[in-house]
């Protein structure tokens, strides 16, 4: 981020104490979303560096905006201040607003505020908190009270392993400036972040895109690039045939699952290799889906399929392994998931042979059981980076954010999806969706994003008027949210 505020101020001429101004300007109009009233007590705890620039930035701006509650914390714990903390320090004091600066920690007198906006160490962070940062750091945790922090919480490192032992400001919420950061989307965050908002503050967007980073936030207008649209005069053949190996006795329903949303997704024809006992289950209730009894395979006839799913509760027969490997030497455009990822686990030379068009979808017991223990996100996000490159397949990392690496090395990060979404099954769809896509010719990267993506999306929409949503919703939902999404 430093090097394009660099590019910023030298390209748009805009100076960078006006940057800063932007900045704070940003983060008031959202704060005042969430706090609109004016007598809110507010303490606003600042340092010497941009952060806290950013910090004495937005108290005057408040201040302008009548919210007269406000105390204000200059803390000198160091001895450098950066230019812009001093100019917006100075601008502040003309206001003959009382700032109070503080040199230790024991110096602090407070009466317990409303809230407390964290100004004090931002981006810049460079090392584990110590002494007086850690001390007022507990200080203002110790207070309970709401936390706003500003970009960054202090003491939370915004790229590499999140520690353990976190001894930073635990923000409610954070208002962070243009672009989330990495770290904001590891599990680990939530012991620094409940919750996150991402304002513009005029940094040059064309200049960010070109930055070279292995990361990329999926937006929904890439979706609306590269989901294709019903032609006229095409029929079912033009949106291929998916095949779909999944179900077990007591996991019948992960095959219906599957299936429906790769139906509801656009496949053309969908047929479901399924163990007899499935049969009436799959007739019943999806009609629309063509049956291979699992007893009866012939591989050879495995070939008329555009993609093939296996995995979604296909559970451990002796035979699985054998399917496994005929699916795989057919080098289809193919989904790898659950109990399939398992039988890879335990058979890794396999890994080798998984054609460029394979997508793996691990949750991250399975990811760990393939690719061995990790002991945070940071680690597991590089190993799905390192494993996606070098078998050259796409592996999708799922979670809250799900992490989709490419064969390049590229990591596209899906922020659509939310809590209500957690609950059995919502894997299986998000398989059926998959393999409805890569039989409807979208290449696996193409797939992946899109799928992770409208999977999330259809969750988001169930999610504004319903407390938790099932898997079976969201393949209902998914025909409705496609639409939606082209425009
Ligand atoms: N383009 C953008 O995104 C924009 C960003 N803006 C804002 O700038 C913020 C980044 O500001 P910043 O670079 O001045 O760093 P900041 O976080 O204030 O730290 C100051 C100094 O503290 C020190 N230090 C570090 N760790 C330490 C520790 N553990 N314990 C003790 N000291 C420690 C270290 O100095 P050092 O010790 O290395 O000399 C560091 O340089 C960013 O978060 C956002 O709020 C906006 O204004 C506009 C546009
Ligand atoms: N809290 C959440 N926020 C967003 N997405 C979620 C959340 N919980 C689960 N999901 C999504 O639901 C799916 C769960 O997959 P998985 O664990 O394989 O489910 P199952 O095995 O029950 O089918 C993933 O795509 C995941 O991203």
């Amino acid at each position: 981020m430093q090097n394009i505020d660099a590019y910023t101020i030298k390209h748009t001429k805009i100076k960078s104490v006006d940057l800063m101004e932007q900045a704070a300007n940003a983060f008031v109009s959202a704060f005042a979303q969430e706090y609109d009233n004016k007598n809110t007590g507010i303490v606003i705890f600042c340092g010497l560096g941009n952060n806290g620039g950013d910090g004495l930035a937005i108290a005057r701006l408040l201040l302008a905006k009548n919210y007269t509650n406000i105390s204000i914390f200059l803390t000198r714990f160091g001895s450098k201040q950066s230019d812009d903390n001093k100019e917006n320090l100075k601008r502040l004091q003309e206001m003959n607003f009382q700032v109070e600066e503080i040199n230790d920690v024991n110096e602090i007198e407070i009466i317990k505020p409303d809230l407390i906006i964290d100004a004090i160490l931002g981006s810049g962070l460079n090392k584990p908190l110590t002494d007086q940062y850690a001390a007022l750091a507990k200080l203002i945790n110790d207070l309970a009270v709401k936390i706003i922090a500003v970009d960054v919480p202090t003491g939370f490192k915004t790229e590499g392993e999140i520690l353990v032992d976190y001894n930073g400001v635990k923000a409610d919420l954070v208002i962070c400036f243009q672009r989330p950061k990495i770290n904001f989307f590891f599990p680990e965050s939530s012991i620094a972040i409940k919750r996150f908002k991402v304002v513009d503050i005029g940094l040059d967007e064309a200049y960010i895109n070109t930055q070279p980073t292995d990361y990329k936030l999926i937006t929904s207008e890439d979706i609306t690039k590269l989901i294709k649209p019903r032609v006229h005069f095409t029929h079912k053949g033009t949106y291929g045939h998916a095949l779909l190996i999944a179900g077990n006795t007591n996991t019948m329903g992960a095959a219906l699952l599957s299936a429906n949303a790769c139906l509801r997704a656009g496949a053309g024809l969908t047929t479901v290799c399924l163990p007899q006992s499935g049969l009436t289950a799959l007739n019943i209730t999806m009609p629309e889906a063509m049956a291979l009894p699992r007893e009866h395979v012939d591989f050879k006839s495995l070939h008329k399929y555009n993609a093939i799913a296996i995995g979604p509760g296909l559970g451990f027969d002796d035979d699985n392994l054998i399917m496994l490997k005929k699916v795989i030497e057919l080098q289809k455009p193919l989904v790898v998931d659950a109990d399939a990822i398992t039988t890879l686990s335990n058979n890794k030379n396999l890994l080798k042979n998984l054609s460029p068009q394979t997508i793996l979808t691990p949750h991250v017991k399975e990811f760990d059981r393939l690719f061995g223990d990790h002991e945070n996100w940071w680690q597991r996000v590089q190993t799905a980076q390192t494993k996606a490159k070098e078998l050259g397949i796409v592996i999708i990392l799922k979670n809250q954010y799900t992490f989709i690496c490419m064969p390049t090395g590229e990591i596209c990060i899906n922020q659509t999806g939310n809590p209500a979404m957690a609950s059995g099954g919502m894997g299986d769809v998000l398989t059926g969706i998959l393999v409805s896509l890569l039989a409807q010719g979208h290449a696996a990267k193409e797939a992946a994003i899109l799928g992770v993506y409208l999977h999330g999306k259809a969750g988001d929409e169930l999610a504004k008027d319903s407390f938790c949503v099932s898997a079976s919703q969201v393949v209902l939902q998914l025909p409705k949210t496609m639409k939606m999404s082209m425009d």
